[in-house]
């Protein structure tokens, strides 16, 4: 193997610790190692990858000076202990979404894991999709007025894509689970980094298909966010189309992200085209956590900003929680944003 800059530890080769050692991989930046604890997973993925070693346990691992970076792909409720673990080793972390499943919990941490000088990064992944930060550069350009609402609107057919769901942390709140901090959550990261912070929010969701579990699988939120911008939510996880369309009203046009078509499009008048933005090349199945990763690796070397740091995500973490108590108690929630950003 050649020498690399970097050696990552991914901890829990569980769904998305897999593809998190595969595409750290590509970045071809740096050595990859990880910890599960299930032995056919361990041995499947070193067969898949040659170079990748594994141990069954942090304990089983003696010399941590190896290590510059790792990445917390265990469930919610363990990504903190796992992070604080590693930040006490002097390594760089990248925590799986969401942050946490408990805000006071996450916020003690942020009150100490910041002073260890790493740097800690939350894998909300749309944000490494460069047809996004186009459009946030063209809202934040100023061209087309200050925003007024943000309106999303999207869903997929979980089952197709994790077809184990009703046996993974989705199955509950307390594990991590439920639409709201599984899927929404991405949405309010992207609200969240198109418009600024959500102030306050109101929610209705109901489980209404997904066989076996009893968690939320549809969800519709009316939200406000700074400067007084409306918003609106909603999400389902049994449609058969998988889309997510994100639209931003500014005072002189309309911003809208097409993820599920791979553009960004704006409309400046009425009864006249939208102008469509596109990338050259349709991005590959993992091209957008290979780019995480590189931004991660990118953040270590103080090249850039992490992609999501550690105040956002706890943003993010206080609106997924503010949205369950919003649906549990029927009224609005409001919701504290120490975070500007
Ligand atoms: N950004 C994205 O697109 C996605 C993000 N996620 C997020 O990633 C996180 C993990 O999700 P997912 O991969 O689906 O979950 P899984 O349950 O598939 O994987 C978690 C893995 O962590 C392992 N694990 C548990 N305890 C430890 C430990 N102490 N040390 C090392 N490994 C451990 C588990 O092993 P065992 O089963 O034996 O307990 C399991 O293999 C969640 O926060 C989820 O929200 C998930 C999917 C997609
Ligand atoms: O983060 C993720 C990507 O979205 C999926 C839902 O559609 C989630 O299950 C997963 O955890």
């Amino acid at each position: 193997m050649t020498q690399m800059k970097h050696h990552v530890i991914v901890i829990g080769a569980g769904s998305i610790g897999h593809r998190h050692i595969r595409c750290f991989g590509d970045t071809k930046r740096t050595a990859v190692s990880f910890v599960e604890p299930r032995e056919e997973i361990r041995r499947e993925i070193e067969s898949l990858y040659p170079n990748v070693r594994s141990f069954a346990s942090l304990d089983e691992i003696s010399d941590w000076d190896q290590f510059d970076a790792a990445v917390i792909a265990t469930t919610a409720p363990q990504h903190l202990t796992h992070a604080q673990a590693m930040l006490e080793r002097g390594i760089n972390v990248l925590i799986e979404k969401p942050l946490a499943v408990d805000v006071a919990e996450a916020e003690a941490f942020s009150r100490t894991a910041e002073a260890h000088g790493k740097v800690i990064a939350v894998a909300y992944v749309y944000r490494a999709n460069p047809l996004l930060v186009q459009m946030r550069d063209a809202i934040r350009s100023g061209e087309y007025g200050k925003p007024l609402e943000f309106i999303a609107y999207g869903g997929q057919h979980f089952p197709t894509y994790r077809p184990a769901y009703r046996e993974t942390y989705y199955r509950s709140h307390e594990s991590g689970g439920g639409a709201i901090q599984d899927a929404l959550t991405h949405v309010f990261n992207v609200g969240q980094f198109l418009v600024g912070p959500m102030e306050k929010i109101v929610v209705d969701a109901d489980h209404q298909v997904l066989d076996g579990v009893e968690v939320e699988d549809t969800v519709h939120a009316l939200a406000r966010h700074r400067d007084g911008v409306m918003a609106s939510y909603v999400l389902n996880q049994h449609q058969p189309a998988n889309e997510m369309t994100m639209t931003v009203v500014c005072e002189r046009g309309q911003l809208r992200m097409e993820n599920h078509r791979e553009r960004w499009r704006v409309c400046t008048a009425p009864d006249t085209d939208w102008r469509d933005f596109s990338l050259p090349v349709p991005l590959l199945r993992d091209e957008l956590f290979v780019r995480q990763a590189d931004a991660f690796l990118d953040a270590i070397e103080g090249k850039a900003a992490p992609l999501c740091d550690l105040q956002e995500g706890l943003q993010t973490l206080r609106m997924n929680v503010a949205a369950i108590s919003s649906w549990r108690g029927g009224q609005w929630e409001a919701i504290n944003h120490q975070c500007e950003k």
